[in-house]
């Protein structure tokens, strides 16, 4: 997961809701969601892209250029910005935090200072906003309508269709359900009593909206008075190119010429036998849309063109301009200490807009607003809530754990998902919650103990350990550790920091934890069985191809619906391959579609024991009950020949092993052991194999795990923590 700790202040979110999106025009692929401006393109007779956030005048960091340009940026187009970025949006101040950073790695240092703290100003009246709630239809109307969320004013009907169709972007329906904190709750008296204590904070909104607008509606004209091409016209593109040659290319880029010009590429691309320029191929578009997104938003080329490569032109650039915008605050509800609408009513008492996340979730809450320290409240410490992203919620959902199983979350920390799950199983059953990494175990810790999670135990394996640490799960999730390439707008060092080698290494450690993910469950379960595989990077490597990857290896498993009832279906070809068909029951989320983190979530079933693929390549006992005996593969994972051919999934296996060689001896190092005394110590074992070295190392059957029971939870007779150099125990007996 991409560590973000960039914040902007949260503007109005548009799309978290489902039920906002239920009733839908079915769009082009790639077709822009730029219903909300429909009005200011009436007006300009022009096509014009969404500008969630100047993205120039956001950028850190990662543009020196766009430093160097700011100046005169925020003079020009900034002061149509600066009525929205320094507007009365969520004011967030320095706040009591320590706590709330360790929900999850997914909410920054920055936005929780930001986000946290402030006091926002009251400064429009109640009744304006009664007004607005005034009847049924008008009750959403502004806040929940659909021209806020990007909804198309001729919607049809969604029905079964949501689901389907690949690549498609969809519009809402305007006309909306009424909002519920509950699946069974009626419109009663409570959720009005809800929505009047929202109405000075919703009132607020409106306002910052409508300066919103103006700002927009000004630095559209702006923009259009700097087009130099009107519609139709063939825009003069690619003659600046020589450019780069003189002497211009080393003065700091004219922002508003470059987004002019990736906007007026993309129509091009858009409708290339009409606009491109006599002579021009299509690369050569593709090439200068690319530099310019470069120029722009500050990617390596590297990354840009991956990402670019997902999408259309025109879905791309939405992409990369949601990746300028942070994605709503969203806390999740700790049914094991509180019911949502109570815990909403007590945050709204405290000064907090909010409103569920929608349909498709009963513990989510959005938060707009907040006058007091979300890291801080009487709520927060005793455990009510999380603040997790409402695309973390999605991989827990489509695991769907049951009351009484024993359930595996294979890289855990800091334990959003864990703790999500243990109140979807109502603390009974249990938890092997694991990751490698010991600090951030400690977050995890905490978060269990501060939401009251009881059937949990905490361990710290490199979880390809796994089955042979213990195995026999009814479920597994894996949410892996990924690039992050779905959460760029909190953590914008992904722009630059992933290169070629990270979408070889990632995708290898994924395939292997995602084998062991499936050989630690117990295909006779019989509630379970399943395994969920997820991530935050939306790269086909990371996903698809590491899916393809465990179907093949596993024939053992097949994939099944994760349950969701949005996000658009994973690839089942890209660029020229060819997945497995089932690889459409795989879900992808993006910001630019449903104003969430880029993830993706795949669900596994598993019918069979895996393969015994070799017995010297490990000693993975799962079998619980004196059940099957699986093997789990840890050989370096093969290049097939139909990776090798792979433009975008083939890996080096001995570049890999050098990599994991030294990542192998370092880790020893930190631990103050000599990798050299460990060989010794492997060869003087004959045939037995040290799990990464850290297994039987002095005999003193150190299998790296630690096990932190938590309160109430009986870890009965589970060997569990009593490896003895390969000859690990399995474990024998469930936590029921
Ligand atoms: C995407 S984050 C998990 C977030 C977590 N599921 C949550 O919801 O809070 C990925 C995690 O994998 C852990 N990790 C990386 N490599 C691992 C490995 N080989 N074994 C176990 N955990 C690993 C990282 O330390 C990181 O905490």
């Amino acid at each position: 997961m991409g560590v973000g700790r960039r914040m902007k202040k949260q503007g109005p979110p548009p799309q978290l809701d489902e039920s906002k999106i239920s009733s839908i025009r079915k769009r082009k692929a790639g077709e822009f969601d730029d219903s909300r401006r429909g009005k200011k393109r009436k007006a300009s007779g022009e096509i014009k892209v969404p500008t969630p956030a100047n993205p120039a005048y956001n950028h850190t960091a990662n543009s020196g250029l766009k430093h160097a340009t700011q100046e005169k940026f925020a003079n020009g187009l900034g002061k149509a910005q600066k009525g929205r970025k320094g507007g009365k949006g969520m004011r967030m101040a320095d706040a009591v935090m320590s706590g709330a950073l360790q929900d999850e790695d997914e909410i920054s240092d920055d936005d929780a200072a930001d986000f946290l703290g402030g006091v926002g100003e009251k400064n429009s009246t109640d009744d304006d906003v009664a007004d607005l709630f005034k009847g049924d239809e008008k009750e959403d109307a502004g806040l929940l309508s659909g021209e806020e969320d990007g909804m198309s004013e001729d919607g049809v009907g969604l029905g079964d269709d949501f689901l389907g169709s690949g690549s498609s972007v969809y519009d809402s329906d305007p006309q909306q359900e009424k909002t519920r904190f509950s699946e069974d709750e009626d419109e009663s008296d409570a959720e009005e009593k809800l929505t009047a204590a929202n109405i000075a904070g919703l009132s607020r909104r409106l306002e910052e909206e409508q300066e919103e607008d103006a700002a927009e509606a000004q630095l559209e004209l702006e923009e259009a008075a700097l087009q130099t091409n009107i519609e139709g016209d063939r825009p003069n593109i690619l003659d600046d190119e020589d450019e780069d040659a003189g002497p211009a290319s080393r003065l700091a880029p004219d922002l508003q010429l470059l987004r002019s010009r990736i906007t007026d590429t993309i129509r091009v691309l858009d409708n290339f036998s009409k606009l491109s320029e006599p002579g021009r191929s299509r690369a050569e578009y593709t090439a200068q849309f690319l530099k310019d997104v470069c120029l722009y938003y500050g990617y390596s080329s590297y990354l840009a063109e991956k990402l670019f490569n997902l999408f259309t032109p025109r879905e791309a650039f939405a992409f990369f301009e949601a990746n300028e915008s942070a994605r709503p605050v969203v806390i999740r509800t700790n049914t094991l200490r509180t019911h949502r609408r109570e815990l909403a009513q007590s945050l709204i008492n405290k000064g907090v807009t909010l409103e569920p996340v929608g349909k498709w979730s009963k513990v989510g809450l959005q938060v707009f607003e907040s006058q007091v320290p979300l890291g801080a409240t009487p709520e927060y410490l005793a455990g009510q809530y999380i603040m997790m992203a409402a695309s973390s919620f999605l991989p827990v959902m489509a695991l769907a754990p049951q009351e009484h199983e024993r359930v595996l979350d294979m890289a855990a920390a800091p334990g959003g998902k864990t703790t999500y799950i243990a109140a979807l199983m109502k603390n009974t059953g249990s938890i092997f919650a694991n990751d490698n990494n010991k600090d951030r175990t400690k977050a995890l810790i905490g978060n269990i103990h501060r939401l009251g999670v009881k059937n949990t135990i905490v361990c710290n394996h490199d979880a390809r350990e796994f089955p042979r640490v213990i195995g026999g799960f009814d479920r597994v999730l894996l949410d892996a550790p990924c690039s992050g390439t779905g959460v760029v707008a909190k953590d914008p060092s992904v722009k630059t920091n992933k290169t070629e080698k990270d979408f070889i290494q990632l995708p290898h450690l994924q395939k292997q934890l995602l084998l062991c993910a499936i050989d630690s469950v117990d295909h006779t379960s019989k509630t379970g069985g399943y395994i969920v595989y997820s991530t935050c990077s939306v790269s086909v490597e990371e996903n698809e191809q590491v899916v393809q990857y465990a179907l093949k290896k596993r024939p053992n498993v097949k994939l099944v619906e994760t349950g969701l009832t949005f996000g658009v279906d994973g690839f089942v070809s890209y660029m020229g391959k060819q997945f497995d068909p089932k690889i459409k029951t795989t879900k992808r989320f993006y910001p630019h579609t449903y104003n969430v983190d880029g993830f993706f979530v795949s669900k596994f079933k598993k019918t069979a024991a895996s393969p015994n693929i070799s017995a010297k390549d490990g000693v993975a006992e799962s079998a619980r009950n004196g059940g099957t005996l699986e093997i789990a593969d840890k050989m370096p994972i093969a290049t097939e020949d139909v990776e090798a051919e792979s433009p975008f999934g083939g890996f080096d296996d001995s570049e890999d092993d050098r990599y994991m060689e030294k990542a192998r001896r370092n880790r020893l190092r930190r631990k103050g052991i000599d990798p050299k005394a460990v060989n010794v110590k492997k060869q003087a074992n004959g045939g037995q194999k040290a799990v990464n070295g850290e297994v039987g190392m002095n005999g003193s059957g150190a299998v790296k795990g630690k096990a932190a029971g938590m309160d109430g939870i009986k870890a009965g007779n589970q060997k569990y923590s009593k490896g003895s150099g390969v000859r690990v125990k399995a474990a024998t007996t469930r936590i029921k």
